[in-house]
């Protein structure tokens, strides 16, 4: 099946086009509206109801804010770089997150913490930004492990830090709510790169810093 607009593949999660300027075209409303009033019909529902008129605006609105981050680029606001004179870890943890599995389109929810080591001349990014950078990513049709490597090749890619480590923790409501149902069963996934990679000791400390709560 070919794409309608000529994205790249999914495996570079479109930031090849993002960081170019070609951005995927602005979310159809229309368009969501009328597959919404078909869903709605096809599961023998009445889309004229009382309750049901607005569903499908509303979904469309819902989608366009849950699926913002398809046309942001990760440079859109990882871009405030200082000297801070601190060439060690910085870590953020227990970054909330919501995102939608691609699978199902429902949610999966849960925390990420996003660390890395600065470069020699000590240059680090507002704490904000990598909490933005997380919903840049999440806010896309997501699998959690694509998810996690994207934050870590943002980082690498944008901040040119000696390492990053990126840990994912998140329930998947495809699990929970349906399918298998095991509420409560937490997915974990990690990406090292850099100093996080070639050096054990750099990557123990983050976790247990990330694990230590
Ligand atoms: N690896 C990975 N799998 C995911 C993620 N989100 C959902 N899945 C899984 O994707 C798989 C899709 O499996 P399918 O057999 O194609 O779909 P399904 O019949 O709906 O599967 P069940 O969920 O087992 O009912 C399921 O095992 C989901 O648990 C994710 O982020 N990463
Ligand atoms: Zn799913």
């Amino acid at each position: 099946m070919t794409n309608e607009y000529d994205a790249p593949s999914a495996a570079e999660g479109l930031d090849a086009s993002a960081a170019d300027g070609v951005r995927p075209p602005a979310v159809d409303h229309a368009r969501i509206e009328r597959a919404v009033r078909e869903i709605l019909l096809a599961i023998g529902e009445d889309p004229e109801r009382d309750g049901l008129r607005d569903t499908p605006a509303r979904v469309a609105r819902a989608y366009a804010e849950q699926f913002a981050g398809l046309r942001q680029a990760p440079e859109d606001v990882l871009n405030k770089v200082f000297e801070a004179d601190h060439d060690e870890m910085v870590l953020v943890k227990d970054i909330e997150l919501y995102s939608v599995c691609e699978h199902h389109l429902v949610p999966f929810h849960g925390m990420a913490h996003v660390g890395y080591t600065p470069n020699k001349s000590g240059q680090v990014t507002g704490l904000s930004k990598l909490a933005r950078l997380v919903d840049v990513y999440a806010r896309r049709p997501q699998v959690q492990e694509r998810l996690t490597s994207q934050v870590a090749d943002a980082v690498m890619r944008i901040l040119e830090p000696r390492g990053v480590i990126v840990v994912i923790e998140a329930e998947h409501l495809c699990m929970t709510m349906r399918g298998v149902r095991k509420p409560g069963a937490r997915t974990v996934t990690s990406a090292v790169r850099g100093d996080f990679r070639d050096h054990a000791e750099t990557r123990a400390e983050a976790m247990s810093l990330i694990l230590g709560r």
